[in-house]
């Protein structure tokens, strides 16, 4: 690593990052982009030692996440992930098959999404030395003429809906810190959002599912102005196999999709998992669950 020079990095990076429709791409001061509608953007960041362990994930699992998580965010309002740059924190050490191993699982993921919802590239990025790995993404997003889709948006009356792996990361990262492994914990590592689902779903009101559902939940009513009722056996059946019901309530980091539906058919792969009230807040069978809630970078 150290004797590699930030231009020669970027030459392993750039070899195996997917191919880019942007009018102009990745090696230019900015990357410019000619989305057909107005644009969502929104950043994310993974920190070593709070998102991610080097023992408990590959290269490619981080390089994967980043992009997750943040097509994620866009998808979320139904703007179509288009393009991403990714700033990279590296500690002095780090051996630059890990670099090329990040980049591979970029590639890997704006695979995944290209084959759901079209074309995306990873058009820029930067690079610095620090104390540990960082990666920080950023997604545009087209709206390609729909309107945006705001927390904002639930009203008494609508059923709420999930899409996604409910609890799997939780219960994949309780499988990691007991040692164990299982299909849970490779969501952990790479989270599959679907992205298609949340383009398409005809919802008032959505959002990704990041730091728990109840939390985030929370975060709908609020700036709805409704209250949320959560039905605990529609959430255990909408959960992800493995996970229990606390963990489909609590987790956070599988980047599924919350939205507010008005009455009437439930879209193919959503499910019910509660419905929505005049008042405040968020109940679980109708109780209030005082302080039960989910991830808090600055609590936990
Ligand atoms: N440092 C910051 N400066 C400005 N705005 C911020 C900052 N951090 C968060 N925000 C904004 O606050 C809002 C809530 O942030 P938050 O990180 O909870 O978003 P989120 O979508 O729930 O997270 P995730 O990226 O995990 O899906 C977002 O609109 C975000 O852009
Ligand atoms: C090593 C390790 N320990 C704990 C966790 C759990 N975790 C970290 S951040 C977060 C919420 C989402 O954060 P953000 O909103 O920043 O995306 C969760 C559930 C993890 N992923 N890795
Ligand atoms: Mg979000």
């Amino acid at each position: 690593m150290a004797s590699m020079s930030e231009d020669d990095l970027l030459t392993v990076i750039s070899r195996h990052l997917p191919a880019s429709t942007a009018t102009v791409p990745t090696g230019d001061d900015c990357a410019v982009l000619s989305p057909a509608g107005d644009v969502a953007i929104s950043t994310d960041i993974l920190v070593e030692g709070v998102h991610f362990r080097t023992d408990w994930s590959s290269a490619e699992d981080v390089g994967w996440r980043c992009v997750m998580h943040n097509v994620a965010d866009a998808a979320a309002m139904r703007a179509r992930p288009m393009s991403l740059v990714v700033a990279m924190v590296i500690p002095e050490g780090l051996a630059t098959e890990w670099v090329e191993g990040f980049s591979k699982g970029l590639r890997q993921a704006c695979d995944h999404i290209a084959d759901q919802t079209g074309p995306i590239a990873i058009d820029g990025g930067d690079m610095s030395r620090g104390p540990a790995i960082m990666a920080a993404g950023t997604v545009v997003g087209d709206m390609e003429g729909r309107e945006p889709v705001l927390r904002s948006g639930a009203r008494p009356g609508d059923l709420l809906i999930h899409t996604g792996n409910l609890g799997a990361s939780a219960h994949g990262l309780a499988l990691l810190e007991a040692g164990e492994t299982g299909s849970e914990a490779d969501l952990f590592r790479r989270p599959v959002p679907p992205v298609a689902l949340a383009l398409s779903v005809p919802a008032r009101a959505m959002m990704d599912v990041s730091d728990g559902l109840v939390r985030d939940a929370r975060r709908m009513a609020a700036a709805s102005g409704v209250s949320i009722a959560l039905d605990s056996d529609r959430v255990a059946a909408a959960a992800s196999p493995g996970a229990s019901l606390h963990e489909a309530l609590t987790g956070g980091e599988d980047h599924g999709f919350l939205a507010a539906l008005p009455p009437g058919d439930v879209p193919e792969g959503w499910s019910i998992v509660g419905s929505i009230h005049a008042g405040a807040g968020v109940t679980v069978d109708g109780a209030d669950l005082g302080e039960l809630g989910g991830w808090d970078h600055f609590t936990a």
